[in-house]
């Protein structure tokens, strides 16, 4: 479980987030969801403790995340950030396998098991045959489903992912969510994509300028009512056979000339 309450942060003096709350229960898929600047970065960082608000709690299982230990940490959480890690020469396989470190000291070597661990990741994120690959010759979207295989082996119960889909297909976007929900682990997802939130997340928190606009079960959050005064788009929300459907339209801007009637 990871529940934040009253998350109060700002850079340099100026405010960012202002008494925000998150829940997200065992098992749960969380979206955080939000416009450009809205603090979602800023939240899930704070979620896993590489910011520090200013006030407010963030609890991992009922235990405030700044008292885990910096080896507790990663194996409570795995996190799949946006900024990709140094361009290291380091392979597929073994970018994947840093994930089992923290199930090790530093001067353990793998066991068979971390390699099998390993590879049972990549495979499930369709990467296997990119193992011996130098990592940094990937395109943006197998760098991505690397990362993610890199978060499954570290085998955390908590994880947190910011934009994943980024880079991916239309095919690997649904395919690395439907694998997030496949892990059945705690979940905290940053998504701007509300039609894969509405298919993927249980509960949605919805970010507008630093605070909580909405939140609760995707239904309630993914309405005209909620998303029009926060997108300032014109929203219609579609019963689609299997998942609810949004499609946006620009509302009309009110600097642009209007077309003179006749
Ligand atoms: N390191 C920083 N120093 C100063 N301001 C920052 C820093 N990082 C983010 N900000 C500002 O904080 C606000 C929230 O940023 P944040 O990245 O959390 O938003 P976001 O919702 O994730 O945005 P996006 O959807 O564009 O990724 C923005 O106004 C941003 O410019």
């Amino acid at each position: 479980m990871i529940s934040a309450a009253d998350v109060t942060f700002a850079y340099n003096g100026t405010p960012v987030l202002a008494g925000v709350g998150l829940n997200a229960d065992s098992g749960r898929v969380v979206g955080l969801i939000g416009p450009n600047g809205s603090g979602k970065t800023t939240l899930l960082r704070i979620l896993y403790s590489a910011l520090t608000p200013r006030g407010g709690t963030v609890l991992i299982d009922d235990q405030p995340v700044t008292s885990l230990a910096s080896r507790e940490l990663p194996r409570r959480i795995a996190v799949v950030a946006q900024e990709t890690p140094p361009e290291l020469p380091v392979t597929v396989a073994d970018m994947v396998l840093l994930g089992r470190a923290p199930h090790r000291s530093a001067l353990q070597a793998y066991t068979a098991e971390d390699y099998r661990l390993a590879a049972a990741a990549l495979h499930r994120v369709g990467m296997r045959e990119l193992a011996d690959r130098d990592f940094t010759t990937l395109s943006g979207g197998e760098k991505q489903r690397t990362l993610i295989a890199r978060a499954i082996a570290q085998q955390a119960d908590h994880l947190l992912l910011d934009e994943p889909t980024n880079h991916l297909d239309i095919h690997y976007q649904h395919e690395v969510l439907h694998l997030v929900r496949a892990l059945g682990i705690t979940t905290v997802v940053v998504l701007h994509d509300l039609n894969l939130a509405a298919r993927y997340c249980d509960h949605l928190v919805l970010l507008d300028r630093g605070s909580v606009a909405k939140a609760g079960p995707t239904a309630d959050v993914l309405t005209r009512e909620v998303l029009e005064p926060v997108y300032r788009v014109s929203v219609r929300v579609l019963d689609d056979e299997d998942c609810m459907q949004l499609v946006f339209r620009p509302q009309v801007f009110l600097s642009e000339p209007q077309p003179s009637a006749g």
